[in-house]
């Protein structure tokens, strides 16, 4: 027996992480081994030498081993059965007066009861007998009576209508109160009104490129803290798998009263009008629990959802203009307006094809083969598509050549999609910042990244939102955070997570001066600012005899006396702040932490302790503006 090849692959870590879901493990990982052993080293070495996507995606599907996978369609369905098993629940809850019990069973109720379509659901309609009303009809309009009791006349109202559209004969007469607005987190304006050419930035951001850093964003004028910079809806966005049964799959609002997809009972819309479009989902539906199944990381979901947003003719209209370098220099030459929906857009966000080890694009090939794999198991294709689960059309070829491109943009441009999480009715104790999804935000994706935070992010849904969190002056770098701040991780450890993810060596300011962790902060040495140059004037406030401090810069001498006085004040106002948030008054919280941030900014430079934790309450402030969900303790559910 020939002796069995050494194991090919121990150091995948890196791409592994990217590609898969490291906390809920499926199939992926065993077919990507069983291919890749499956490879001989000549194999391997003509895949190095491809120099295209197309070439790569080519050689991968035409390479035995990957056909070694039987791919079915694979969703949770509806039940008739179970339908009438939660309805049954929720009535008794109702019966019982607990309205809020019977609506959790009337959603589920709701979920899993078949919605009519096609031959079945015309001979209903035209036989308008009320004997024959729908499961689906019945839970909501039994879901619509709990929400009435419960005062939700918004959803009650849109449940009705849904009900009636689904054939539950009319009542007599509505008697339903006014209607009641849900209140929404607001898109705040941009400062300084929105910029002309980067419509979804400030009029304050203008965008830089250079050979080192690729495109960044600058100050187009002096940035203030609470300045908004960018709000953006997503290109394209993806919910965590876990909030599938609280927030709407289009738009990621949480609903209380949720629309299910017409064939599934997985995933969930907060209105019909989300649903109707959602054509995602209708490509998505009949693979969603094989995908899941499978452990890809929710990079590759929205690599996915990158492609499944549009009909394949979308792309194929603009196969032309797609050609597979990046140009990154033509968003600062081009001067035309940079418009977030626009697809070329997001083509040319980076994805550092040139840098990528041949194992890495392999990992990925095989990934993209299987949802190619998958794809063909659903309406996508459609005509276009070979229909055969081992040979693959040229629109196939050319859907993985995109979907290829997509892997690589998302790993260096996604963000992550979060909702700030209260343990109780306006109160911060306890409060945190949970993950809900990704999403790709072509704006926002040109900022570089610093471990000194200059801005926050909160979402509206899936749309993000970015405030200054300090003073920044014109012609300076405005940069956003990529999860690694100075304060909570110390530099080798920062560095080394950029390079591995991001693939930059950290430069930023807290980085070259290796500015102290939070915990490390030392309050007496400080760092005042030189009255006429602002050059830095490092001082030990336990030790200074004389309050004039002489300049090594410009040679002038500052008068500390009244920048020690201004600090008192500050001590005072965030005091101010910390009562204003424990009483939840949020708007007067964030005026105070801006005044702070300001002061603040105009006597010291940063590392120092008040600074930091003025800028981390006003970013809670934030938080609280945007997606927010209160749990309760069991007890009070
Ligand atoms: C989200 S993109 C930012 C925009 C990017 N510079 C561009 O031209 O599209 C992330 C990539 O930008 C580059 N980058 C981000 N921050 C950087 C920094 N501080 N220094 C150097 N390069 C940086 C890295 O190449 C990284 O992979």
């Amino acid at each position: 027996m020939a002796a069995e090849r050494e194991d090919p692959l121990p150091h995948l870590n890196r791409s592994t992480k990217m590609i898969e879901d490291k906390d809920r493990p499926g199939f992926f990982k065993d077919y990507h081994r069983a291919v890749r052993k499956a490879l001989t080293n000549d194999q391997f070495n003509e895949f190095s030498k491809l120099k295209t996507n197309e070439d790569r995606i080519r050689f991968c599907f035409n390479l035995p081993a990957v056909h070694d996978i039987d791919i079915k369609t694979f969703f949770k369905g509806k039940s008739e059965k179970e339908a009438l098993e939660k309805k049954e629940s929720g009535n008794r809850c109702f019966g019982r007066k607990n309205n809020l019990e019977a609506l959790k069973y009337y959603s589920q109720a709701v979920v899993k009861a078949p919605v009519p379509s096609g031959k079945y659901w015309k001979l209903i309609k035209e036989s308008a007998d009320p004997k024959k009303m729908t499961m689906y009809a019945i839970c909501l309009a039994n879901r619509s009576a709990a929400l009435y009791h419960l005062r939700e006349y918004h959803y009650c109202v849109r449940d009705i209508d849904e009900a009636l559209e689904h054939h539950y004969p009319k009542p007599a007469s509505t008697d339903v109160p006014e209607c009641y607005v849900e209140e929404k987190p607001v898109i705040p304006e941009l400062a300084g009104g929105r910029n002309e050419r980067f419509v979804s930035a400030s009029k304050k951001i203008d965008i830089h490129y250079d050979n080192n850093m690729g495109r960044y964003a600058v100050a187009a004028e002096d940035i203030e803290p609470g300045d908004v910079l960018v709000t953006e809806k997503p290109f394209a966005a993806i919910l965590n798998r876990q909030e599938y049964g609280n927030h709407c799959q289009k738009c990621f609002k949480t609903t209380k009263a949720p629309i299910p997809c017409k064939k599934c009972s997985s995933v969930l819309f907060c209105s019909v009008e989300c649903r109707q479009s959602s054509y995602f989902h209708t490509v998505e539906c009949p693979i969603l629990d094989l995908l899941v199944g499978s452990g890809m990381s929710i990079n590759c979901f929205l690599t996915l959802r990158l492609v499944t947003q549009y009909p394949v003719s979308y792309f194929l209209d603009m196969k032309e203009k797609l050609t597979e370098g990046e140009d990154l220099k033509e968003t600062t030459n081009n001067k035309d307006v940079y418009d977030p929906s626009d697809f070329m857009r997001l083509y040319q966000l980076v994805c550092h094809s040139q840098s990528r080890t041949a194992e890495d694009l392999f990992h990925r090939c095989i990934m993209i083969v299987f949802l190619i794999k998958a794809l063909k198991k659903t309406k996508y294709f459609d005509s276009k598509g070979t229909g055969s689960s081992d040979k693959i059309s040229d629109v196939e070829i050319f859907t993985g050549t995109l979907l290829l491109r997509f892997l690589q943009i998302v790993q260096f441009n996604a963000h992550e999609v979060s909702e700030y999480i209260l343990m109780g009715p306006k109160t911060f104790d306890g409060a945190k910042n949970e993950s809900m999804g990704a999403a790709i935000y072509p704006t926002l994706a040109l900022f570089n990244h610093s471990c000194h935070s200059a801005q926050c992010r909160y979402f509206s849904g899936n749309q993000v939102i970015t405030k200054a969190v300090r003073t920044i002056s014109k012609g300076e770098i405005v940069p956003e955070n990529y999860g690694q701040a100075f304060p909570t991780k110390v530099k080798t450890q920062r560095k080394a997570d950029l390079a591995d993810r991001y693939w930059f060596d950290c430069n930023c300011e807290a980085c070259q001066n290796d500015w102290p962790m939070y915990k490390d902060m030392d309050s007496s040495t400080q760092r005042f600012k030189c009255h006429k140059c602002h050059g830095p004037l490092p001082v030990n406030t336990d030790q200074v005899l004389n309050p004039f401090i002489k300049c090594e810069k410009c040679g002038e001498q500052t008068n500390i006396l009244s920048t020690l006085k201004n600090l008192q004040n500050t001590e005072q106002t965030f005091r101010g702040a910390c009562k204003e948030m424990e009483a939840y008054n949020l708007e007067k919280a964030e005026a105070l932490l801006i005044e702070n941030t300001k002061q603040l900014d105009a006597c010291l430079y940063p590392p120092y302790r008040d600074y930091h934790l003025t800028q981390e309450a006003y970013m809670r402030v934030c938080l609280c503006q945007g997606n927010l969900r209160i749990k309760l303790a069991k007890a009070e559910e």
